[in-house]
């Protein structure tokens, strides 16, 4: 059990004995509580401590456990009661009262400490004390009010919203609050308002207390208030499933866990029922205790707070019972219902016995989602729809009963589409989804995950329609993909993560700079090789014949002319001006650097060789990439010429292969500056951070292809350097000058 309980801070009862008259405070407390209050704040400035202590012991009965009570001020009292077991849950300062750090220090941690703070200056002051000190802060007054003639200047709803934004802190909204306010206060960040007069005086406590819990529970039926300013969020929405278990991981807690982390949410879940399931059918259902049940979601609505719950399978009337009392006391803002009955296999999920407890819950909630077959049930109507526009009549017919909006699924209509309609009789608006049904068995947990997907998008977005539209895209993406997963031999699951792995925003995707080790890394063993190569070591220690040096420059002459058009067709085919003007930029430099060859090196007057079986198996490998029209498997065939050249140029420069390579004598000298030359080193590091980030922002199946293509390439430059010393054919031509 929880060291205290949730404190629910919706609807605040300050008491005024005066007010209260001769009924007494006790008697009004009591209708109070039935009427919806959550929270009693015992304020008495004239009783003695004695008669507060009487009076405690009072509202204690009064209460009867159904809210929290606090003290205004008196913190000795306070203290003397919880030490005499008085169910005295704190107390609530002003700022003229004792020190909120000494309240906290007499009363304990799980003591509630309140504050009034109306000012930037008292916010600063709460901002300063260790976290945990003050549980929630009284802000006002909203209106000017009489029950505190020496109040300050009134916020207003707008004041009110700019200190809810301005600190983490619960505030309450208190003084002068009317019913027509409590909607505005609620969407400006308010966790509750507090009430005197407005209930202390009324005839009626009890009617009274619940005009203002309605109003706070029904405010999104409410236009938006204009200029009402947005409570601070949390980017992330956290969403609860209220569910059941499905072992094979398509419906139920585990269906939902999927769809709110696939559609942006953290998802949370109590556990209702466990069934032993498949894709086949449902075998067993197995209810753990209720008092457990309520032992998970309190353990949650004491810790966390909730944006948005979805419900699910509930089982049997106790558990419909138990759910419903939390959603009472707890008022999450956003409450979508799956009134599941009936598994996709057929099988019941719902005691028959408890429809009529599970109609009873739908004014807990803000949507509910039933499917043809529990459409008919819920509606009362004798029969399931057989055409859409009965579907959406029945719709229509529960949404006015009961208040609730009701999201008509077309799923199980025969026909050629699968529509949905969301119908909201108190706006009197309906909205369809039309979409062509796809063909596919993977239907098993639909309704789960687009359930869990609208209570995210919902909290995520503030808008239902927009959440339902989100969802059903996001749903009908899921759907199409369902069949790849290949699990079960019934109705399998839909793919949750489709679209998310589609798009390449797996979590596992690696950044650009473990792209670039990781191919690197790949290439290790041709590293090796090429260092290791005859040609390589000859070409560094100047020993390599004038012959063989030859054969490679005019082979390198031929690769740069065909390497310059792929690099053509990479700038053709880039997506953006960056990318399409460096491999333009480097096509020009391949030309010039073969024209650069031949002026140099081989002389004009040599008629060009034929190419050797490694130039041409090289030239043929990136000629297919390009022919291919695949970007991000062309640049990454392109990269290696780059990547292995700057790289050797480097190592050579750098002495590693021996002093000779950098001696001014050195037979290739002015060869080897132009790979260790910075210029080159620059075009490198582009080419490298162009490809490594297109690889990290692709799909996995794409990067694959790229790092196949990149290790490729590479393989290709180890024969070409192989080619001079192994291949035969030495064409015969003029010599080498040095
Ligand atoms: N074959 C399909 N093609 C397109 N959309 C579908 C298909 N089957 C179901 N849907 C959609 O899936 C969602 C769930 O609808 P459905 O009527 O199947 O709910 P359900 O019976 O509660 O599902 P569950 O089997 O999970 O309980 C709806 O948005 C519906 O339109
Ligand atoms: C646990 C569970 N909840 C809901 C459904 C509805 O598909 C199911 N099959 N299993
Ligand atoms: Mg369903």
């Amino acid at each position: 059990m929880s060291a205290r309980r949730a404190l629910d801070l919706s609807l605040t009862l300050v008491t005024d004995a005066a007010q209260c008259g001769a009924r007494g405070v006790a008697s009004v407390v009591a209708d109070a509580v039935a009427g919806g209050v959550r929270t009693v704040q015992l304020r008495d400035k004239a009783a003695s401590d004695t008669e507060v202590l009487r009076q405690l012991e009072a509202l204690a009965d009064a209460i009867d456990g159904r809210a929290t009570l606090l003290v205004n001020d008196r913190l000795e009292v306070v203290a003397a009661a919880r030490r005499a077991g008085l169910p005295v849950d704190g107390v609530h300062l002003g700022q003229g009262d004792v020190p909120v750090l000494r309240a906290r220090d007499v009363l304990g941690a799980d003591a509630i400490v309140g504050l009034t703070a109306n000012t930037a200056a008292h916010l600063e002051v709460v901002e300063r004390m260790p976290r945990g000190t003050v549980d929630y802060l009284g802000v006002g007054v909203i209106r000017p009010t009489a029950t505190k003639p020496d109040h300050p200047p009134a916020l207003g709803i707008e004041g009110f919203a700019r200190i809810a934004a301005a600190n983490p802190l619960p505030c309450v909204a208190i003084g002068g609050v009317r019913a027509e306010d409590v909607a505005d206060l609620r969407a400006a960040g308010a966790a509750g308002v507090a009430v005197v007069s407005a209930v202390c005086a009324a005839a009626d406590p009890r009617a009274a207390a619940q005009e203002f819990a309605r109003a706070w529970t029904n405010r999104e039926r409410r236009p938006a208030a204009s200029g009402a300013v947005r409570p601070p969020q949390a980017t992330v929405p956290r969403v609860l499933s209220i569910a059941g278990s499905d072992p094979s991981g398509g419906a139920g807690i585990q269906a939902d866990l999927k769809a709110i982390a696939a559609t942006g949410g953290y998802g949370m879940a109590v556990i209702t029922a466990l069934t032993a399931q498949n894709t086949r059918g449902v075998r067993a259902v197995h209810v753990p205790p209720a008092t457990f049940l309520a032992e998970q979601l309190d353990a949650i609505a004491d810790d966390i707070a909730v944006d948005a719950v979805k419900i699910g399978m509930l089982a049997n009337t106790e558990v419909i019972r138990t759910v419903g009392d939390w959603l009472a006391r707890t008022r999450p803002p956003v409450v979508v219902l799956d009134p599941v009955m009936v598994a996709t296999s057929g099988d019941r999920l719902l005691d028959a016995d408890a429809e009529a407890a599970l109609r009873d819950l739908l004014p807990h909630a803000d949507l509910v989602t039933p499917n043809l077959a529990e459409l008919a049930v819920l509606a009362g109507a004798d029969a399931p729809a057989g055409t859409w526009s009965e579907a959406i009549a029945q719709a229509e017919a529960l949404s006015a009963t009961t208040g609730v909006r009701v999201l008509a699924k077309g799923g199980h209509l025969g026909g050629a589409d699968a529509p949905d309609a969301l119908v909201d009789a108190a706006s009197a608006r309906l909205v369809e989804y039309p979409g062509e049904r796809i063909a596919t068995t993977a239907t098993h947990g639909t309704g789960c995950s687009l359930s869990s997907a609208i209570a995210t998008r919902r909290a995520a977005t503030g808008d239902w329609e927009t959440a339902v539209a989100e969802a059903r895209r996001w749903l009908r993406e899921s759907l199409r993909h369902g069949e790849t997963l290949r699990v079960g031999g019934g109705h399998g699951p839909v793919h949750h993560f489709a679209g998310l792995w589609e798009r390449g925003g797996l979590a596992t995707a690696p950044t650009p700079a473990e792209v670039e080790a990781d191919w690197w890394d790949g290439i290790a063993d041709v590293r090796r090789g090429i260092d290791e190569l005859p040609f390589i070591r000859g070409l560094a220690d100047g020993t390599l014949e004038r012959e063989p040096f030859r054969f490679y420059l005019a082979q390198d002459a031929l690769y740069l002319r065909d390497y310059a058009r792929v690099l053509a067709v990479a700038a053709a085919l880039a997506p953006d001006a960056t990318a399409q003007a460096f491999w333009a930029r480097s096509a020009e430099g391949a030309i010039a650097g073969e024209l650069e060859l031949h002026r140099s090196w081989l002389g004009r007057t040599t008629a060009p060789p034929d190419p050797a079986p490694a130039t041409t198996a090289y030239l043929d490998h990136l000629a297919a990439a390009g022919a291919r029209v695949d970007y991000p498997v062309l640049i990454a065939a392109l990269l290696p010429c780059f990547q292995l050249y700057a790289d050797l140029g480097a190592r050579l420069a750098a002495g590693e292969f021996g002093p000779a390579a950098l001696d001014p004598a050195h037979p290739y000298a002015s060869w080897l500056a132009t790979y260790a030359d910075p210029g080159f080193a620059v075009a490198n590091r582009q080419a490298i951070d162009l490809v490594s980030a297109t690889a990290a922002h692709a799909t996995p199946e794409v990067r694959e292809r790229m790092r196949r293509a990149h290790r490729r390439s590479s393989e290709h430059e180890l024969a070409f350097f192989a080619a001079p010393l192994t291949t035969s054919a030495i064409a015969p031509g003029e010599e080498v000058p040095a």
